[in-house]
C-alpha cells in the first residue's frame, strides 16, 4: 500500500524565521519510524525544483545543541534554507544512524577511547549506518514532490532515493561545521563514508 499524507498541521517555527509551516504525518510508510515533513511552500515566482533536506534525528545535536556533531547547524540551515526558498525538512527518526539514542551513547564513550564512528558501532555490535531511505522516499511520493534538489554531502542518500524514483537535479552541498571537538567525526564521514566534504580539508589545511 502506497503511503498517504495523514495530517497537514500548521505552525509557526522561530527556527523556520517565524514562518508558518506545515507539519506533514504519513500513514502506511515502510518502517514503524514518527517521520514527519516540515513544509514551506515556494513562492509562485521561484521555478527550480523545490529544496528537499533528509535529516536523521540527533537529540543530542538537533535539540542540545552538542559540538560532537554538525547535525544541530545542518538542521538550522536546512530549516532556515526552506524558510527562504521553500522546500521540505523531512525529520527521520533514525536517531545515531539507526542504532538508537542509548547506543549512539555507549559509542561516544568508546569514541573517547580513540575508536572512529564507524568502528565503535561495530564494537557494540551495530552496522556502521544502519539507516534506509525508503520511508523518505515514500514521503517524497505521498508530497508530490519528486522531482527535487537534494541538500546533502552523502552520497548514499542521493544513490537510494534515485533508485526509488526520486529525480534530483542538483545536489546542493550542506554546509560543514567544523569544531575541535567534531573534527574526527567529520574526517571519518568524509574518509570511511565517502562524504563529500570539501571544506574539511580547507579547515585542517
Ligand atoms: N552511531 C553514531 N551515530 C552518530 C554519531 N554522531 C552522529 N550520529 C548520527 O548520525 C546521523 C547523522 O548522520 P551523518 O553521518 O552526520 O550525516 P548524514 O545525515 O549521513 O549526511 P548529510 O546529509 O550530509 O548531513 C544522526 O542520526 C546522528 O544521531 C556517532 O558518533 N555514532
Ligand atoms: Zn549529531
Amino acid at each position: 500500500m502506497p503511503a498517504v499524507v495523514r495530517a497537514r498541521v500548521p505552525v509557526t517555527l522561530s527556527r523556520v524565521q517565524g514562518r508558518s509551516a506545515d507539519l506533514v504525518t504519513f500513514h502506511h510508510l515502510p518502517d514503524p519510524g514518527e517521520h514527519f515533513a516540515v513544509l514551506v511552500p515556494a513562492s509562485p515566482t521561484d521555478t527550480a525544483p523545490p529544496l528537499v533536506r533528509l535529516h536523521s534525528e540527533c537529540l543530542t545535536g538537533d535539540v542540545l545543541g552538542s559540538a560532537r556533531c554538525d547535525c544541530g547547524p545542518q538542521l538550522d540551515e536546512a530549516l532556515r534554507a526552506i524558510a527562504d526558498h521553500g522546500g521540505a525538512v523531512l525529520y527521520l527518526r533514525q536517531e545515531g544512524r539507526g542504532i538508537g539514542l542509548y547506543n549512539k551513547l555507549d559509542t561516544y564513550v568508546l569514541q573517547s577511547q580513540d575508536h572512529d564512528t564507524f568502528a565503535a558501532n561495530r564494537m557494540i555490535g551495530r552496522g556502521d549506518d544502519e539507516r534506509d531511505y525508503a520511508s523518505a522516499a515514500a514521503m517524497l511520493h505521498a508530497l508530490g514532490l519528486t522531482r527535487i534538489r537534494l541538500l546533502t554531502n552523502n552520497p548514499d542518500k542521493v544513490r537510494e532515493l534515485r533508485t526509488y524514483g526520486i529525480e534530483i537535479t542538483e545536489v546542493v552541498p550542506t554546509g560543514v561545521y567544523v569544531t575541535a571537538e567534531n573534527s574526527r567525526y567529520l574526517s571519518a564521514k568524509a574518509e570511511l563514508a565517502g562524504h563529500t566534504i570539501a571544506l574539511l580539508q580547507e579547515a585542517a589545511a
